[in-house]
């Protein structure tokens, strides 16, 4: 048989399927469909393998292994998916931060930050301290001093702790609750891994705290 009827062939068949959804799987970005694309074109992979009638058993063996480690992975991603409880005002809060990211992502960066009430005078920030938190305010207003000057205020959609987030500097300014505020506290150590492993996350993150700085930064030239 020369090349274009072995390529034409029904025997091939399975074989056309398996690469062209590893192919499609290339192109997405979605980490869940991604590795179950993954899954069915290996699958694929291994019919046309044991149909060929030449079972190459290495690579059978191998192909085995790569859709056990996705199926793995899948279970993970499913078990964060369903992990996932929140309210409607919980998840309208979270939209600005997590734009579209997946659903298993968002339960992801939820492991790593605690929903909290603050009192008023509550101190979110000490100036000059090290600041353990990247503080989400979702209701309510904050005060923020330098040397004891009130400098301006960070309510709701806003964060605090973005600085020393970005830059791994103490706090630039003391930062109170200035009635009861509702926050989503991120543990900035957590979120540094988290975003060290997944660069979806970072960068969604990064975007936001980028954004917020730059109308902090206006906001505060249009005082001067
Ligand atoms: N000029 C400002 N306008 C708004 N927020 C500020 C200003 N200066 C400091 N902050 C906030 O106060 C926080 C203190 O801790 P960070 O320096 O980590 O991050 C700082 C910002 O979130």
């Amino acid at each position: 048989m020369d090349i274009w009827d072995q390529f034409f062939s029904w025997g091939a068949v399975p074989g056309h399927l398996a690469y062209a959804v590893i192919a499609v799987s290339y192109l997405l970005t979605n980490i869940f469909w991604l590795r179950l694309a993954a899954v069915v074109g290996i699958g694929f992979e291994i019919v046309y393998f044991l149909l060929s009638g030449s079972a190459v058993w290495p690579s059978i063996v191998w192909d085995s292994a790569f859709i056990l480690i996705n199926l793995v992975q899948l279970g993970l991603i499913l078990r964060d998916r369903f992990s996932l409880k929140l309210s409607a005002d919980q998840e309208a809060f979270l939209k600005p931060i997590v734009g579209d990211l997946d659903k298993a992502q968002v339960a992801q960066l939820l492991r790593t930050a605690e929903w909290r009430t603050l009192l008023p005078e509550t101190v979110l920030t000490a100036e000059s301290q090290p600041v353990k938190d990247l503080t989400f305010v979702c209701e309510g207003q904050t005060a923020v001093r330098v040397k004891g000057q009130l400098v301006a205020h960070v309510g709701a959609g806003a964060f605090v702790g973005d600085v020393s987030f970005a830059t791994g500097g103490p706090a630039t300014a003391t930062v109170t609750a200035e009635e009861t505020v509702r926050v989503l506290a991120f543990d900035q150590a957590e979120l540094k891994v988290l975003c060290r492993r997944d660069e979806q996350i970072a960068s969604a993150l990064y975007r936001r705290i980028g954004g917020g700085l730059a109308d902090k930064m206006r906001a505060t030239t249009r005082r001067l």
